[in-house]
């Protein structure tokens, strides 16, 4: 038996914890054979909820769950963690505005950046959920500096999946038909989820979808609008998705990429496409190891792609000037 990965999750009694501490405890995470030990991080008033679901995953006898601590205290939670999955937040409420909830959010992530550094395995991997999720995993790395950029995600794979899923059910085919899908930028309205360079089946998504006005009208606003139609839907917000999502963004940065795929996920720019560096941005990223990764370089960007992904991108540029103002970063 291989000896136990440990995994933080904060937010944990949160409705994606829910979810995700299950697939987790399963071995959907990190395969049928690799035990974990789990950090459960939450807020102290949520602590009596979180003993509801300690005491639900002890309910399922997991053969692969080592070990399981609930706990309040940072320093307890990432003590000797491999991955942090850094899901808690505060979410936006009627009147808030966006500069509100950066001010809110940004100081748990500070914390949490701090409390990463200073008790987390030498290894550690950062995946942030809680959104605005790019801006909160700038906020982190700027607080844990002598963690190295590359350890550093930002989730945008639920709407990587989000946009496959509409890709095949136009083209009539399964949505394992569809890859090399890239979201660029922030995983919020502004993202651009780039038909141009995906493919199904092997072929240019232009060349099996002739409906150009779907392409760079519904689909990509479908794909933007989705976590809104949502909470629309089911009073709230996505959660079982995300979970998988969280899943999928691990399993990509830890297995090999299928030859000639991508996936997508909010690293640390380096420059590359001509993205400021330093913004935590949505690229398509492969690993051959499972451990380092790259951003796929050369795909061609048209001047539709550009407009749309110059624009997420001065998103994020305006959301680090205003985490910056407040002195989150
Ligand atoms: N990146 C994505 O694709 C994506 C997708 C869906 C949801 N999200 C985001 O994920 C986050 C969680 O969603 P949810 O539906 O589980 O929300 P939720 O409100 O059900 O749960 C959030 C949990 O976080 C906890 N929490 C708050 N502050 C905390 C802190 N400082 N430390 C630890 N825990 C803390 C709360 O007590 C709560 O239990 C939200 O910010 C949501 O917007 C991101």
């Amino acid at each position: 038996m291989k000896s136990p990965i440990t995994v933080a999750v904060t937010g944990a009694a949160g409705q994606i914890g829910y979810s995700l501490l299950f697939r987790i405890a399963s071995g959907s995470m990190f395969g049928p054979d690799q035990p974990v030990a789990l950090r459960l991080i939450e807020i102290e008033p949520a602590l009596p909820t979180l003993n509801g679901v300690v005491m639900e995953l002890d309910d399922c006898a997991f053969p692969l769950l080592h070990s399981i601590t609930p706990t309040a205290d940072l320093n307890e939670g990432f003590s000797g963690v491999n991955w942090a999955l850094l899901v808690g937040s505060v979410p936006r409420k009627a009147g808030m505005e966006r500069k509100d909830l950066l001010s809110i959010n940004g100081k748990i992530f500070t914390g949490q950046g701090q409390a990463i550094e200073k008790n987390a395995a030498s290894d550690v991997r950062v995946v942030v959920v809680g959104n605005p999720c790019n801006t909160n995993c700038l906020i982190a790395k700027s607080n844990a500096p002598g963690i190295p950029s590359e350890r550093w995600f930002a989730m945008t794979r639920l709407d990587e999946n989000r946009a496959k899923s509409q890709l095949a059910a136009k083209a009539g085919v399964h949505n394992t038909a569809v890859t090399n899908l890239t979201i660029w930028g922030n995983h919020s309205a502004t993202q651009y989820p780039d038909f141009t360079n995906a493919k199904i089946n092997g072929k240019s998504v232009t060349d099996v979808i002739s409906d150009q006005a779907w392409l760079e009208g519904e689909f990509i606003s479908t794909v933007q609008q989705r976590g809104a139609a949502i909470i629309k839907a089911r009073g709230s917000s996505s959660a079982a998705s995300a979970a998988n999502a969280v899943v999928d963004t691990v399993k990509s940065l830890t297995t090999p990429t299928p030859a000639g795929d991508w996936t997508s996920v909010a690293v640390w720019s380096d420059g590359s496409y001509g993205v400021e560096k330093d913004l935590i941005t949505s690229f398509p990223i492969r690993t051959t190891d499972g451990t380092s990764w790259e951003i796929v370089q050369d795909l061609p960007v048209n001047e539709f792609s550009q407009s749309r992904i110059d624009a997420t991108i001065n998103e994020l540029k305006e959301e680090r000037d205003a985490v910056k103002e407040l002195g989150l970063i």
